[in-house]
């Protein structure tokens, strides 16, 4: 179980994604992206546009239930729908927003052998798996991301304080 969070903003979603474009574009160019769904569709929307590339795919992999107040307790993974115009991945970009544990990645993996495998952020027990990250962040930590939150009202300190 997580015991620290770290909130991810859509501006950072943004430069991060970024950053990550900038890094591949010296590993393609790419015929198309895998992105995996559902966090990895915003990722691969951003870095298709810096990297010109339209063909983008998809593979939706189901792993976690939730399981109480945003955090989500992992199960089997199942594959609910193929990515047909991947062929075995050659040439192909995969993208997820993380990788945790890796199992969803090494899924993905084991359906597209010959793809590249790119994430945002990545956990000490997923990185084996990926090819190129952005950040690392401690296997302890949850990260939110902007498409889980919502601003909310905070009351002062003094007005905590005096009830
Ligand atoms: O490395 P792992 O332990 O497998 O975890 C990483 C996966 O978990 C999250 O997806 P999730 O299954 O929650 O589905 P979602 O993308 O549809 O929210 C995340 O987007 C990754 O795809
Ligand atoms: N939002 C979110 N989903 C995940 N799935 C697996 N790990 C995580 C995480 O840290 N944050
Ligand atoms: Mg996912």
């Amino acid at each position: 179980m997580a015991v620290n969070y770290a909130t991810v903003t859509w501006d950072q979603l943004h430069r991060d994604a970024r950053l990550l474009a900038e890094q591949l574009m010296a590993e393609g160019p790419f015929k198309g992206i895998v992105a995996i769904t559902r966090g990895g569709l915003i990722p691969a929307a951003i870095i298709g546009r810096e990297l010109d590339c339209r063909l983008i795919e998809s593979i939706s992999v189901v792993s976690y239930d939730v399981a109480g107040e945003g955090e989500e307790k992992q199960g089997e993974p199942r594959v609910i729908k193929a990515p047909a115009a991947a062929g075995d991945g050659e040439g192909f970009l995969i993208i997820d927003d993380l990788v945790d544990s890796g199992v969803t990645a090494q899924l993905v993996r084991q359906l597209l052998p010959k793809a590249y495998f790119a994430c945002l952020y990545a956990k000490p027990s997923g990185r084996p798996s990926t090819d190129r990250f952005v950040v690392e962040v401690p296997q302890d930590t949850w990260i939110l991301f902007p498409w889980d939150t919502a601003p909310l009202f905070v009351p002062p300190l003094a007005r905590k304080a005096g009830s």
